[in-house]
């Protein structure tokens, strides 16, 4: 097409040789005059020109804008884990899982627990050269003595006399268990020392000693009143909670009694004594050689080896009467005869009428009559001779929460 104007297609109509030329010229010159119909193509066709260019460069735009948030995004992503293919051998196989096997096992060497060592020397200094003065404690195995590691820090130092494999074995067990335990109603282990002949486990001091101490020492439970004394069991509850709950995999302490309960300066209880304590996933709960300490074990692993979390519910039971009775868990009748706490109890628990006489009397004054009928209640359950009839601890723990004033810890808190 050519646009031409009437004055120019005149004069091209009159000088032909020349008109395509000129015609071709006046298509693209700004300068020569158009008429209106040309004015809006040309006008349209530059709209058209803008029109492309601000559209490509919107497109370039938003590709640009696209490419950016895609390489933010790979950025982030982490990184697919390589799997080698078939064709890449056996040998780079199995150098891939050797790998995947040695992370697994430095996350569970992580969880294995940190144990200061301690110097013998350091202990032997600590405790006055182990006097007679500092026994705090006499076990199984050895006396347990009151040290200053330094001049703020009170500790409690168990000695153990290498004189069996046993011996060996419980400080062992105890010491790679505690390791790994944190809870405030569990004995905190400062450290471990080992010997030839003899081995010593530092835990954190209980200046009040075992409740065991504080039942049937010469004090005969004077110093605690019905208030602690349901604080002392829920605490304990906490702690074994804790054990057979939150553990993986659950630990059974398979040792409960009241000379492994032991208080702090402000009488709150921590279980100790790991010497026994099993996980059960480890070890199964049927293969265990059968510990523990007579009026606290249950019937059903005494008699067939059968251990699981209830018998840790069992010898809680049989502290449970200790603090209610303030009676042994075994009396001696005889020199030949003994009896133990449940048999003498049991018929008595169950009866309103018998129970107020046989409290301990100590406590007869600060006790609440409808909580006493509760907590007995509660021990009649956890010292059932079939384990299935008892509760679970956590279910113990929830049921004791009430009896507690919220201001010395009668709350449920988490475990930690
Ligand atoms: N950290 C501690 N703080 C204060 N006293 C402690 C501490 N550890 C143990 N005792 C005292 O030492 C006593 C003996 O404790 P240990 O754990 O050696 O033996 P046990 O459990 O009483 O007996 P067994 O070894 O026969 O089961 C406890 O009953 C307690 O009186």
């Amino acid at each position: 097409t050519q646009f031409l104007t009437p004055s120019s297609s005149s004069f091209a109509a009159s000088n032909p040789s020349i008109a395509p030329v000129y015609t071709t010229m006046t298509t693209f010159s700004p300068g020569i005059q158009m008429g209106s119909g040309e004015e809006h193509r040309l006008d349209a066709h530059k709209k058209l020109l803008i029109g492309l260019i601000i559209s490509s460069s919107s497109l370039g735009i938003v590709i640009l804008i696209c490419f950016g948030f895609w390489m933010y995004c790979r950025k982030k992503a982490p990184k697919p884990i390589k799997i080698p293919d078939a064709e890449s051998g056996t040998s780079s196989f199995s150098m891939f899982v050797r790998r995947l096997s040695s992370i697994k096992t430095q996350r569970t060497s992580s969880n294995q627990g940190y144990v200061q060592r301690f110097d013998s020397k350091t202990l032997e200094k600590a405790t006055g050269g182990f006097k007679d003065s500092n026994v705090i404690g006499q076990g199984g195995f050895g006396c347990v003595y009151k040290a200053s590691l330094d001049s703020n820090t009170k500790a409690a130092v168990k000695k153990i006399e290498n004189v069996s494999q046993e011996a060996k074995r419980e400080f062992q067990n105890e010491v790679e268990l505690l390791s790994k335990i944190q809870h405030s109603n569990i004995i905190s282990l400062l450290g471990s020392a080992s010997e030839i002949n003899s081995s010593f486990v530092v835990y954190e001091l209980m200046e009040k000693g075992s409740l065991d101490d504080q039942l049937h020492g010469p004090s005969c439970g004077s110093a605690l009143t019905w208030h602690m004394r349901m604080k002392i069991a829920l605490d304990t509850a906490r702690g074994l909670e804790y054990l057979h709950e939150h553990c993986r995999p659950p630990v059974i302490h398979r040792d409960l009694k009241s000379s492994n309960i032991l208080l702090d300066s402000s009488f709150n209880a921590k279980i100790s004594d790991f010497g026994l304590a099993v996980s059960v996933g480890v070890h199964g709960s049927n293969n265990i050689k059968l510990s523990g300490t007579l009026g606290y074990v249950a019937p059903e692993y005494l008699l067939d080896g059968k251990l699981t979390d209830k018998s840790d519910v069992y010898a809680f039971g049989v502290v449970l009467l200790e603090l209610l009775l303030g009676r042994r868990p075994v009396e001696k009748l005889s020199p030949s005869q003994c009896q133990s706490l449940v048999t003498w109890a049991m018929p008595q628990l169950t009866d309103r009428s018998k129970l107020p006489n046989i409290v301990d009397p100590v406590i007869k004054d600060t006790m609440d009559l409808k909580h006493l009928y509760q907590v007995a209640a509660m021990a009649v359950l956890c010292v059932q001779p079939e384990p299935s009839y008892r509760p679970l601890i956590t279910d113990v723990l929830h049921s004791l929460v009430p009896l507690v004033p919220v201001e010395l810890g009668g709350t449920l808190r988490l475990t930690r």
